[in-house]
């Protein structure tokens, strides 16, 4: 087994283009030594079925790529954004962005047909001098801060491949089969983090017929053992009309906790 475990874990249009640096972005990079994100948000949303590309439907008012970029903001831990969006989508996501307070320095590109071409056509739109990428999914609009943080710690500590993962809450069973044993199980979030060496020699592998589900699986298929951080629940990935449900309800308390605190403060 090659998975390592740090601690239990408990639309548009237009053409591409970037976005602009965010305040303290080339201080990061001197600092860090260049830690890029691709951003994956140009999926159908075909399971959420609201009526637009699912990184475009808004919660609490603002589109989930919105949402997603924020907390990648407020992690202070990444140089160099590149977003990957639906083709022709491209000009007004640099509008939307181009609010974002912190925001650092953005391409945004167009993806391709499935979860990895979109990954791929980000990596090829990485800067020289990248050292650490991770993968995003604007999906998971939510993930805390800290989560990405800790995936950028633990690739900057040697890692090769780092994943944030969950313990799995439900019993589970293989079909025609018996109960799995889930204390050995996580299920497994994004921001997925890579020495970008490693990530672009997994995606230049040809497809051996079995799918990979996210890009750690593809970077173990090359012998780079895959280390776990602790995720987040919520880091979930929206994917029906029940998990947008459930980010209205985050959002809602979010803010009424800063208000709480704003409230406190003199
Ligand atoms: N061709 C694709 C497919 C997915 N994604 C991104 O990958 C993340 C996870 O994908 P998923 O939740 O499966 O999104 P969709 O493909 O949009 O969902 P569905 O399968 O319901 O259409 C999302 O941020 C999505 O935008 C992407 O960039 N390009
Ligand atoms: C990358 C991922 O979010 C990790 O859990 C997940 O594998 C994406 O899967 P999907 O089939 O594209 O929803």
């Amino acid at each position: 087994m090659s998975t390592t475990h740090d601690a239990e874990p408990a639309v548009p249009s237009g053409a591409a283009g970037s976005v602009r640096p965010g305040p303290d972005a080339t201080a990061g990079a001197g600092r860090r030594g260049g830690v890029a994100c691709v951003l994956v948000a140009a999926g159908a949303g075909t399971r959420l079925a609201a009526g637009r590309p699912k990184a475009f439907v808004p919660a609490a008012g603002r589109p989930l790529l919105v949402h997603a970029a924020e907390g990648l903001a407020a992690a202070g831990a990444v140089d160099v954004l590149v977003v990957v969006v639906p083709a022709g989508a491209e000009r007004a996501t640099e509008e939307l962005l181009a609010p974002v307070a912190g925001l650092p320095p953005a391409t945004v590109v167009a993806g391709g047909a499935s979860r990895q071409a979109s990954v791929a056509a980000g990596l090829a739109a990485l800067p020289d001098g990248t050292g650490v990428v991770l993968v995003h999914d604007a999906a998971r609009a939510l993930t805390p801060p800290a989560v990405v943080r800790r995936v950028v710690d633990a690739v900057a500590a040697g890692h090769g491949a780092v994943v944030p993962a969950v313990p799995v809450v439900d019993t589970l069973r293989e079909v025609g089969g018996r109960v799995v044993d889930r204390a050995r199980l996580r299920a497994v979030q994004t921001p997925q983090g890579f020495d970008v060496a490693a990530l672009r020699r997994a995606h230049a592998v040809p497809a051996d017929g079995e799918g990979a589900t996210d890009d750690a699986g593809l970077v173990e298929r090359t012998g780079v053992p895959v280390h776990v951080v602790d995720g987040d629940p919520e880091a979930l990935k929206v994917t029906t009309p029940l998990d947008l449900l459930l980010v209205e309800a985050l959002l809602a308390r979010r803010g009424a906790a800063r208000a709480a605190a704003a409230v406190g403060t003199p």
